[in-house]
């Protein structure tokens, strides 16, 4: 996967990202989990109006606390100091809680959008078709791990700061309005001008500056990534110094989208300085008139600059929160487009279900004798780059097994992606067994985390290490080892329990062995073999389609070599533009184009 500069969507305004935002929040508000979402939103609802109570009292056992020591009233003065100390009492463990419930609410939500995610991203075989949807979903893996959990952390945050803003903006309205009511018309005013400017002039650069900067990450991250998982490769190759250079220069991005991101919020910062620091004596301009007139108590200035300092900050929330809510803004959208494709492909895949017709290759399950038919089928590669069928039958009937062979390159191995499903457009009709009957070995064998065991049961891991669960005992798996000829495997590596990295641990041949096993072990009705033995030697090959025979009805095999011909029935052979001929097996040398050409 290369950069990812294409059709990625960047955010454009605010306005446009909100409902975004809504729409990725709201699933855990409406889904499965709502009770325990409407739960923690009232929790953290009753919290924050307990929070802005303590806050208003807090000003108002200050203000008693000033009054009485200028005044010189003792009696009063130690009363405000107990209702500090009560007010401390109280305060102390409800800010805890405070923080308990929001940590956890963040915690359940993030499971929740995780889940929904990772449901998402496996149905349908999503991690595959991501990308086919006309929009580029760069580093999904990022988004599942890291963008959700900021995306959630950020939300609490802000909703919280938000709901206690408004909540300490309205007590202290009504504090600020009894002193001065000019000051909370300023302050409204002032606000207000304050957030459209920054809005104005810091919301899309540094927005999208966010969205760029997951974006270059997540490329850097997978660069690493690449290089850990093909790492003999890169060193037979002594490909070190270009590995390097393309991780080198991946980081550069990071840190050029980095710098650019620093400048603006430097930018930021200085305005939001400015911003409120130019108020600092606004509320004693405003009341020490008053004071020297008599009119208030010496108490009513700090209280008032207290009720100002709090609604400034309530109302200065957007600008003081600006980079978060920009960073906020970056990981919805991320979160929205991923979730919007991985909406379509449920709904394609709802519609494959149903048998839809017209730009989708339908399949439809074969009746006895008939293995597998191809009827009228017609596809491209994906974004119709290149024909691979153009309107082509067969049929394969129950113990027949069908070797396809042509050109490199002229769509043998797509052939098997169609009737798989992985891809779906193209006209015509696909008849195969049920799929839990059919098994496909790929080109390039996959060895998943985990055990030896976990190797062979692959995809399956319900039967667990169970010795004995649906007759796989550990001398079964055993046995099954020395039918595809590696016997001394589990001794030789310690047992069908040990972990390792298997894909760098097993030679090629023996994990096409350990994927034939796989194969023995499903015991499909009909078998789908990509060049699944191309590195094995002729005798183990022989041994391993002997075996396969007796376990599996029906097979088809894509391969090169001629010596691949006598374990089939039948050939189907590429013969250019989009067509293919079917004939016996026995008939290859004579008939076959492909094989004259110098197969193997
Ligand atoms: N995801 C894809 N997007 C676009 N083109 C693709 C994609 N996958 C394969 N192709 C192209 O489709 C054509 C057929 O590929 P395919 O892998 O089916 O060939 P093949 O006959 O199996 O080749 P080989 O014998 O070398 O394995 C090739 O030209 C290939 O480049």
């Amino acid at each position: 996967m290369g950069e990812w500069e294409g059709p990625s969507p960047t955010p454009q305004t605010f306005a446009a990202i909100l409902p975004k935002w809504w729409k990725v929040a709201k699933l855990w508000f409406y889904g499965d989990d709502k009770l325990l979402a409407r739960g923690y939103l009232i929790a953290a609802v009753v919290l924050s109006l307990l929070y802005t109570w303590l806050l208003v009292t807090i000003s108002y056992a200050q203000r008693n606390f000033s009054t009485a020591m200028s005044e010189k009233r003792v009696a009063e003065f130690y009363q405000a100091v107990w209702m500090f100390v009560l007010i401390i009492a109280i305060a102390a463990p409800l800010f805890a809680f405070v923080n308990f419930v929001e940590g956890r609410l963040a915690l359940a939500w993030r499971i929740f959008l995780v889940k929904k995610m990772v449901r998402g991203y496996f149905a349908n075989r999503a991690f595959f078709t991501l990308n086919q949807y006309g929009v580029v979903v760069d580093n999904p893996d990022q988004r599942i791990c890291d963008d959700i959990a900021s995306f959630v952390a950020s939300s609490v945050m802000l909703a919280t700061e938000v709901l206690r803003k408004i909540m300490s903006c309205v007590a202290f309205a009504g504090v600020l309005w009894s002193i001065s009511p000019s000051l909370v018309v300023y302050l409204f005013l002032y606000a207000g001008a304050g957030t459209w400017f920054t809005t104005w002039v810091f919301g899309k650069p540094l927005m999208s500056l966010n969205f760029r900067l997951l974006q270059k990450e997540g490329d850097l991250r997978f660069s690493l990534v690449r290089v850990r998982e093909n790492n003999e490769s890169i060193a037979f190759y002594k490909g070190e110094g270009r590995e390097k250079s393309i991780v080198s220069d991946r980081f550069d991005k990071v840190v050029f989208t980095k710098i650019s991101k620093i400048n603006w919020a430097a930018g930021l910062g200085l305005w939001s300085n400015v911003y409120s620091y130019s108020t600092i004596l606004v509320p004693s301009l405003f009341t020490a008139p008053l004071y020297f007139a008599g009119m208030i108590e010496f108490g009513v200035i700090s209280q008032a600059s207290y009720a100002f300092g709090r609604i400034e900050a309530a109302l200065g929330a957007i600008v003081a929160n600006f980079q978060e809510i920009s960073g906020l803004a970056a990981q919805t959208e991320r979160l929205a487009v991923m979730m919007d494709v991985l909406e379509d492909i449920e709904r394609e895949g709802d519609a494959n279900a149903a048998g839809r017709q017209g730009q989708h290759i339908v399949h439809l399950e074969s009746q006895s004798p008939v293995v597998l038919q191809l009827e009228g089928l017609t596809f491209s590669t994906p974004g119709d780059k290149q024909y691979i069928c153009d309107n082509q039958d067969v049929t394969l009937l129950q113990g027949e097994k069908l070797l396809i062979v042509g050109p490199t390159g002229c769509g043998k191995s797509s052939l098997l992606r169609a009737i798989s499903g992985l891809w779906s457009r193209g006209k015509g009709t696909i008849r195969t067994p049920d799929v839990s009957s059919m098994f496909f070995l790929p080109q390039k064998p996959y060895m998943p985390l985990g055990t030896l065991r976990d190797q062979l049961l692959f995809p399956t891991s319900a039967w667990g290490s169970g010795h004995d669960e649906a007759n796989l005992s550990d001398a079964k798996l055993l046995a099954l080892l020395r039918t595809v000829r590696l016997p001394g495997l589990a001794d030789r590596v310690g047992g069908l329990d040990v972990e390792m990295d298997w894909s760098q641990v097993l030679s090629l041949g023996e994990q096409q062995r350990v994927a034939f096993l796989r194969l023995l072990l499903h015991r499909a009705s009909l078998a789908f073999l990509d060049e699944a033995t191309s590195a094995l030697d002729i005798n183990t090959e022989a041994a391993l389609y002997e075996a396969l025979n007796v376990a599996v009805g029906s097979y088809v095999s894509v391969g090169h070599r001629p010596q691949l011909v006598k374990y089939h029935t039948h050939v189907l052979e590429f013969v250019g533009n989009g067509s293919w001929l079917k004939y016996p097996a026995s008939e290859f040398d004579a008939r076959s184009q492909y094989g004259k050409g110098g197969a193997g």
